[in-house]
């Protein structure tokens, strides 16, 4: 999917909101757990009752990984499902890949040709030579992780180094890099007072932004500080909208709690 296509999804819709599919059996409403594949069944009835009102769905790839080959199934149905019965949605395997070279290929090949993601995320500490290959895959994303939503993100991505804070030299560096149009970034909800700063470096680029609901980021201080001229946000809630309900109800108290974050992102845009 191209930039300009994911422009004109949030516009129509009027709405930026990724879903989170970190779908764990533990959480899930017990009736599921009969169903063949209870994970699939989940995120079918997810799907099905909110992808009107948000521009993209993020399994993160743990979720699936724990189950094994049925996990992997499981994840395998659910990119498939999206993409043949609502195109339109942007998908991203929240992955946190990176890896020398050739490695870092065979990722890409798996999330972007195998699996047809449109976006993977990616930790940018082993440099150009793990990323670049990402980039090469046209109208594919690479969310490279900025500053991200948890308190371990003052560990490194703060500090500074040679005057400069970390996240800051990965938003500047990764802008050398080749095919640098088709890089997204990481900034958690939780850091809304870098955004501003961020935005100097990077006027343009999406954001991906995690920590709203569950973590307590502000979406209106996210999007005073975050948005640009092409809205340049995908603002992400998992457990705050699929764990709404334990209940059969559980696709429509998720809608409820994806039409509460819609509403005031239309008021916002
Ligand atoms: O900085 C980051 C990067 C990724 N995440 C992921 O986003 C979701 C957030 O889930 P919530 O339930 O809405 O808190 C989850 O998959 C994280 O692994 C992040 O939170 N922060």
């Amino acid at each position: 999917m191209t930039t300009e296509q994911l422009v004109a999804q949030i516009r129509k819709k009027k709405s930026f909101l990724c879903i989170g599919l970190d779908t764990d059996l533990e959480k899930i409403p017990p009736h599921l757990l009969e169903e063949e594949d209870p994970i699939f069944a989940f995120n079918k009835a997810i799907i099905d009752t909110t992808h009107d009102i948000c521009v993209s769905y993020k399994p993160n790839i743990a979720f699936y990984e724990a189950y094994g080959i049925k996990g992997w199934q499981s994840l395998e149905k659910t990119i498939a499902y999206i993409n043949a019965n609502y195109p339109e949605i942007f998908t991203i395997a929240d992955a946190k890949r990176g890896d020398i070279g050739n490695t870092s290929t065979r990722y890409a090949k798996a999330f972007f040709e195998d699996l047809e993601f449109d976006s993977v995320t990616i930790a940018p500490y082993m440099g150009k030579d793990s990323v670049e290959p990402f980039l090469a895959f046209k109208d594919k994303h690479t969310i490279l992780l900025a500053l991200t939503s948890n308190v371990g993100a003052f560990d490194f991505q703060t500090k500074l180094i040679d005057g400069k804070e970390l996240y800051k030299t990965v938003l500047e560096t990764s802008k050398t890099y080749r095919n640098s149009e088709n890089l997204m970034y990481v900034v958690g909800a939780t850091k809304a007072e870098y955004f501003k700063d961020i935005r100097k470096i990077i006027p343009n680029s999406f954001l991906l932004v995690p920590g709203v609901g569950a973590q307590g980021g502000s979406l209106k201080d996210v999007c005073e500080n975050g948005m640009s001229e092409n809205v340049g946000l995908l603002v992400n809630s998992s457990r705050g909208i699929i764990y709404a309900s334990r209940g059969v109800d559980f696709a429509d108290a998720a809608r409820h709690k994806a039409l509460e974050l819609q509403s005031q992102m239309a008021e916002l845009l």
